[in-house]
């Protein structure tokens, strides 16, 4: 009998280099993110940990290197259906009055086509919003959320969809310890259904027992891609600068 074919990395970045506002940013990042695998990308503020996520989905232009999703050029990619993303902490609300249900139904786009809501778009939202912990508010506006409710209601938008990759920009941030564990039971619930994920942290918190992979961006070149350090944040990692303030009283894991 022969071995199965191994499936296509869900993100193949090589030797990428992209600039922001005409300085360099990203200078040669090779990045992988295999199917089922979860990656944390780690490193101080601003080494580039957002640039390379908006490469990856294509929001930041690469002068050079290639980047291939699953297995296929980002020029002639176009199963976007396959990708959910949650962006840097922003307000869900932008100005628009929206309901919770009405901002995770947007995640479903891709699949229903433009046809009406089926019974079975419903229940993917509804599992969605359950997921997260926010069935109950499936009616309130999201201007009427708090910013770490606003937080889970844009993982459940991404969530929606099924995605095979999951990419998340420091989901952690301002979001309290339940939260946290929550996000947490979430993304091992999609890991077990076989999808990847690549995430942004400052520390691995609750997170580190899913983490397969740290990759630590040092000034916009990869300064480790191996295991996580048990038991530790980004502080033990190589290539960490300690720029963000601790408060004294506060568990340092729990930082953002
Ligand atoms: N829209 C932009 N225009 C110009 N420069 C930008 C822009 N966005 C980011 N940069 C610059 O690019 C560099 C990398 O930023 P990036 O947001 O990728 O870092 P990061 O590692 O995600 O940081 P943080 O941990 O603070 O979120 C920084 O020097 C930043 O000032």
């Amino acid at each position: 009998m022969t071995d199965p074919i191994p499936l296509a990395p869900a993100v193949r970045l090589r030797d990428a280099v992209a600039s922001r506002g005409g300085r360099p940013v990203l200078r040669g990042i090779d990045l992988t993110v295999r199917p089922g695998e979860v990656v944390a990308l780690l490193g101080a503020n601003g080494s580039g940990k957002s640039t390379t996520v908006k490469a990856v989905i294509g929001s930041v232009p690469l002068e050079h290197g290639t980047l291939d999703l699953f297995g296929t050029p980002y020029r002639s990619f176009r199963a976007w259906h396959r990708i959910g993303y949650v962006p840097q902490r922003t307000t869900a609300a932008s100005g628009v009055p929206a309901t919770v249900r009405e901002v995770v139904s947007t995640g479903r786009l891709a699949q229903h086509r433009l046809l009406p809501f089926r019974r079975k778009d419903r229940a993917a939202v509804d599992a969605a919003l359950d997921a997260v912990g926010m069935l109950d508010r499936a009616g309130d506006g999201v201007a009427d959320l708090s910013g770490g409710q606003q937080q889970r209601v844009l993982i459940a938008r991404a969530l929606v969809g099924s995605p095979e990759l999951l990419i998340m920009d420091e989901p952690m941030a301002g979001v309290d310890a339940a939260s946290q564990q929550v996000l947490a039971d979430t993304l091992r619930a999609e890991v077990d259904r076989g999808a990847a994920v690549l995430l942004v942290l400052h520390e691995l918190g609750p997170l580190e027992p899913l983490i397969d992979r740290a990759v630590v961006l040092r000034d916009g070149c990869v300064a480790h891609d191996g295991p996580p350090v048990p038991n530790t944040g980004l502080h033990a990692l190589p290539g960490h600068d300690h720029v963000h303030p601790h408060a004294d009283l506060t568990p340092p894991r729990l930082l953002a």
